[in-house]
């Protein structure tokens, strides 16, 4: 099989349509241009902040991560295994697409255990068992998976969408690019930064220049790019006309290396 491509998605693109099918559109066009397996993980944190505003819920986030009680990780997988899932694989069944809806737990696609940060039900996760995946990019299906997974002790587990991305990716030895709203990583002047490694990164986050999601984001993408030894991108899904030329691997946004 040549190296598949994990896409994560996230931020306020789950929310939007007309980006969406422009996404699924260029998704489709480069399945049948470059034959390459690919494999959505997304998140939906936007669907979980609006669900518990519904349920009077005040949702913290700590580091990036969101604080779960347990009492609220059933909404939680709801928003993100439920929701933001079918949301997904809406679009694709428009377009023809034979998507096939999934989570972390699925199969075993990714180790997940509960986070000891005291964070409550929020999980952390390791590559898994790629036979799942496998068989079902050979069977020419579109895997969407979102980021609920379940530990050992069958425990629901809330895991940020982009360490997700980063454990399917290194299940399946795969390439990764991120899209989220933002262009890149983007420096003190808000300026996008072309290329991230640990020890820039390091200065950032110490600094505050990269905070919240994106200082997890780009933890994930440095463990993805050491362990699998190659660059992660990091780009914005706002630019609908760049998008397959982006998955091609055109430079765009900030790549990042070990
Ligand atoms: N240095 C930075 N460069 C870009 N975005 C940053 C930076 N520091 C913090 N952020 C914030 O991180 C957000 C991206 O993280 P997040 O919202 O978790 O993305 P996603 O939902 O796509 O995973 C940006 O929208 C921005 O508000
Ligand atoms: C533990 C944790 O923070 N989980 C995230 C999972 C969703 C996510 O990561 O969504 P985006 O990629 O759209 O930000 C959350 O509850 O928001």
């Amino acid at each position: 099989m040549t190296t598949p491509l994990v896409l994560k998605l996230g931020g306020a693109l789950l929310e939007n349509d007309t980006a969406l099918e422009q996404l699924f559109s260029a998704l489709t066009e480069f399945q049948a241009s470059a034959s390459r397996p690919l494999i959505l993980v997304h998140g939906g944190g936007c669907f979980v902040d609006e669900l518990l505003a519904k349920m009077n819920i005040v949702s913290e986030k700590k580091n990036g991560l969101r604080v779960t009680p347990k009492s609220d990780i059933g909404y939680i997988t709801g928003a993100l295994a439920g929701t933001a899932n079918k949301v997904l694989m809406a679009q694709g069944i428009k377009l023809g697409v034979k998507v096939v809806g999934l989570s972390l737990a699925d199969g075993g696609i990714s180790t997940v255990t509960q986070s000891t940060a005291g964070l409550g039900a929020v999980g952390e996760c390791e590559a898994g068992d790629p036979a799942l995946l496998t068989a079902l990019l050979n069977g020419g299906f579109l895997p969407i998976i979102s980021s609920i997974g379940i530990d050992a002790q069958g425990q629901l587990l809330n895991v940020n969408a982009d360490q997700a991305a980063t454990a399917i990716c290194e299940t399946l030895n795969a390439d990764l690019v991120m899209l989220s709203d933002v262009e890149g990583i983007l420096d003190a002047e808000m300026q996008l930064i072309p290329e991230m490694n640990s020890h820039y990164a390091d200065e950032l986050i110490t600094a505050g220049v990269i905070n919240g999601g994106m200082e997890v984001k780009v933890r994930a993408a440095l463990k993805a790019a050491a362990s699998l030894n190659r660059d992660i991108t990091l780009a914005s899904w706002k630019v609908p006309e760049r998008l397959v030329a982006l998955l091609n691997g055109e430079v765009e946004g900030t790549k990042v290396s070990s």
